[in-house]
């Protein structure tokens, strides 16, 4: 976790991300969904039972610097979220958005976190 959170505070956002070359097929991922817009994989530490992370094919480096022609994209990834959250955990799950340095963001591509499986805390810390 920790490690994470340093790489978020030298994360930069102007490169490119280890995303992109999961969306171009560059990577290998553990794919669980992908339509024309989005991607959903699951992720490489999880941190509950259940974690996966939905993805817009299109490059929006943070859910702050998203435009509000972003409408239809961003329900439409939440939509995704929620029904894979639905699915992978019926008895509950949650949906993260981590922004930028203090939201411990790491990778500089919006991504919709949905972790469950297991009795969550609050506050997430
Ligand atoms: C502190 C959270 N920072 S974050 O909110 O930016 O989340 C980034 C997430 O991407 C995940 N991740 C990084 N590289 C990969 C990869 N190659 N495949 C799948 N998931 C990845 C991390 O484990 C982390 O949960």
């Amino acid at each position: 976790y920790s490690d994470e959170v340093k790489r978020a505070q030298s994360a930069d956002s102007s490169t490119g991300t280890i995303f992109d070359k999961i969306i171009s097929k560059e990577l290998k991922a553990d794919i669980i969904y992908e339509d024309d817009l989005c991607l959903a994989f699951n992720d490489i530490a999880p941190q509950a039972p259940v974690h996966f992370l939905v993805i817009p094919k299109r490059k929006i480096t943070t859910l702050q610097d998203s435009e509000t022609n972003d409408k239809e994209l961003l329900g439409h990834l939440m939509l995704v979220a929620r029904s894979l959250g639905a699915a992978r955990a019926p008895q509950g799950w949650r949906l993260v958005v981590n922004n930028g340095v203090h939201g411990a963001q790491s990778v500089y591509h919006l991504h919709l976190h949905v972790l469950g499986g297991r009795q969550l805390k609050w506050p997430p810390g």
